[in-house]
């Protein structure tokens, strides 16, 4: 048993995160087909395929922003299927999003105090106590601080750079002290030197955690993931290690071959 900075408790061997036979249709077309996946508690997992495989689609499944069609979700063996996502982060799943959303003028530090009291059930008020806020200022600048944006926390986030702006929402995502993290495309947009500061932040965070993201670079995945799944067409194709998966024919075919850098 390895213990987060949170306390957080990991169990490696036992499943964190479980999907059965997880379909999702849209109008007639099949997007996700009836994908079975298992996280193991405490690895990084990588979800990998060429566009339109059908990621995002099992990243907002499995999160309850969208409702299955057919099929099953677990996480740490309780069902949780068509439950909202709400009741899905109760459980200690916490996502990221492709697309940023940040409020320009709030700094790094509100907007963690403001996560971090949402959390508590204090909702995202937009008239804001500042004692009650106060409260959250020690947690909010370890979260900065963890996430190496510890100079920036007094500075409208509308003046951080791409990378930075990443990096304060992953401390949002963090603020949720997840069990279980989800990161939908972490790296997408970067250059080469904010690509290799996610690596050494996703690994960091996930000490004591289970990991799950999405990334078309194969550099990332390589560096990071204890396990990839491979999608096509709304499918797995091939389920493995980083070395297993890329000397499978079907994935060479399908998807590497389509990436020179491979
Ligand atoms: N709300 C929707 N309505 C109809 N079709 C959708 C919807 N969301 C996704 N799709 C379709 O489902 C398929 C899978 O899309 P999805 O975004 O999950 O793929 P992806 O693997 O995440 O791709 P990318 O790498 O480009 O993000 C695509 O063909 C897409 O057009």
């Amino acid at each position: 048993m390895s213990q987060a900075e949170d306390g957080t408790a990991v169990r490696p061997g036992t499943v964190a995160l479980s999907a059965r036979g997880l379909t999702k249709d849209f109008r007639g077309f099949r997007a996700v087909k009836g994908v079975d996946l298992d996280v193991v508690d405490g690895q990084v997992h990588a979800l990998v395929g060429p566009n339109g495989a059908g990621k995002t689609t099992l990243f907002n499944l499995l999160t309850g922003f969208i409702r299955p069609t057919s099929g099953t979700i677990t996480v740490h063996g309780k069902d949780l299927t068509g439950k909202e996502p709400e009741e899905i982060a109760r459980e200690g799943v916490a996502r990221s999003f492709q697309i940023t959303s940040l409020f320009d003028n709030l700094t790094p530090r509100e907007h963690l105090e403001l996560a971090l009291q949402g959390r508590d059930g204090g909702g995202l008020r937009f008239w804001r106590s500042a004692n009650l806020l106060r409260g959250y200022r020690g947690r909010a600048d370890e979260l900065i601080e963890q996430v190496g944006l510890a100079d920036l926390a007094a500075r409208p986030a509308g003046e951080l750079a791409y990378g930075q702006k990443r990096a304060l929402e992953m401390a949002l995502v963090l603020a949720l002290d997840p069990t279980v993290m989800l990161l939908d495309e972490p790296t997408a947009g970067m250059g080469r030197e904010d690509v290799e500061r996610t690596i050494a932040l996703v690994r960091r965070i996930a000490q004591g955690r289970t990991v799950v993201f999405v990334d078309h670079n194969m550099h990332v995945v390589g560096s990071l993931a204890d396990h990839v799944t491979v999608m096509m067409s709304g499918e797995v194709l091939a389920s493995g290690t980083y070395e297993q998966v890329r000397a499978d024919r079907r994935v060479i075919t399908a998807y590497l071959g389509e990436e020179s850098h491979a």
